[in-house]
């Protein structure tokens, strides 16, 4: 279906499912995490970011479960989040610091549909502000757009938003984003694969498109494109 959207200024963006294929992500990027994450949180327990996810997850554990743990429980708490594929920001945090290794030696190159960047290209061009919500951390999302397989996309960006903004399916996170971009909420329009993370952002009133890749349902609520080719702006 195409989608014709009037009057926005910013677009905010979705990766897995909605710029680039969820089986990149749970395939190769959540695998080559787990593989490595033990030996990873164990040789860098005095880093100051990984002292702050261990205590963060013994937090969560501590307050989900009445239970206090260790490192060790730490650890394998967080590699059942990555089974779970829980979107905590403690395991987000230490799976950017594990992926930076895998991005700076090209182990893996972040995957793209190919009607992503020529859209991009053109809508940054036009004078749109382009933005990232994900739940990946924001440092991944720099090193997820500066490694791809069509090279480094971040200069298109101006904004990234992540769990620190709070959960993609609350609305209170929208309203947040919506303050920090200092615009109406009409002007920004959401684009995501996940109809729960666009009924929040809908809540706060933003624009939103359903973003239907190959494997992702259909639903029917909102304005549903496949592919970027679909979607056009005019002021
Ligand atoms: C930025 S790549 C890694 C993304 C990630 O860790 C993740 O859980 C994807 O979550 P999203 O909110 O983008 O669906
Ligand atoms: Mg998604």
């Amino acid at each position: 279906m195409s989608v014709t959207l009037t009057d926005v200024k910013s677009i905010l963006l979705d990766i897995e499912g909605t710029t680039s294929d969820i089986q990149f992500v749970h395939k190769v990027m959540f695998p080559y995490s787990r593989e490595r994450l033990e030996q990873f949180v164990l040789s860098h327990q005095n880093l100051d970011e990984v002292v702050e996810a261990i205590n963060l997850t013994q937090q969560t554990v501590k307050a989900e479960q009445g239970q206090e743990i260790d490192l060790e429980g730490a650890i394998a708490t967080l590699l059942h989040w990555i089974d779970r594929d829980r979107k905590h920001p403690a395991l987000k945090s230490i799976q950017g610091l594990i992926w930076k290794e895998g991005f700076e030696t090209e182990a893996f190159k972040s995957h793209l549909y190919p009607d992503v960047k020529p859209k991009l290209e053109e809508w940054a061009r036009s004078g749109l502000k382009l933005g990232i919500y994900s739940s990946g951390s924001m440092a991944t999302q720099k090193m997820f757009f500066s490694h791809t397989v069509e090279g480094d996309l971040t200069p298109l960006f101006s904004n990234y938003f992540d769990l620190t903004t709070g959960s993609k399916k609350e609305a209170m996170s929208y309203e947040q984003i919506i303050e920090l971009l200092g615009l109406a909420p009409n002007k920004i329009v959401f684009f995501s694969d996940v109809p729960a993370e666009l009924v929040a952002a809908r809540e706060k009133g933003l624009r939103v498109v359903h973003v239907k890749r190959e494997g992702t349902a259909s639903w029917s609520d909102v304005p549903e494109v496949e592919s970027f080719q679909e979607i056009s702006f005019v002021s």
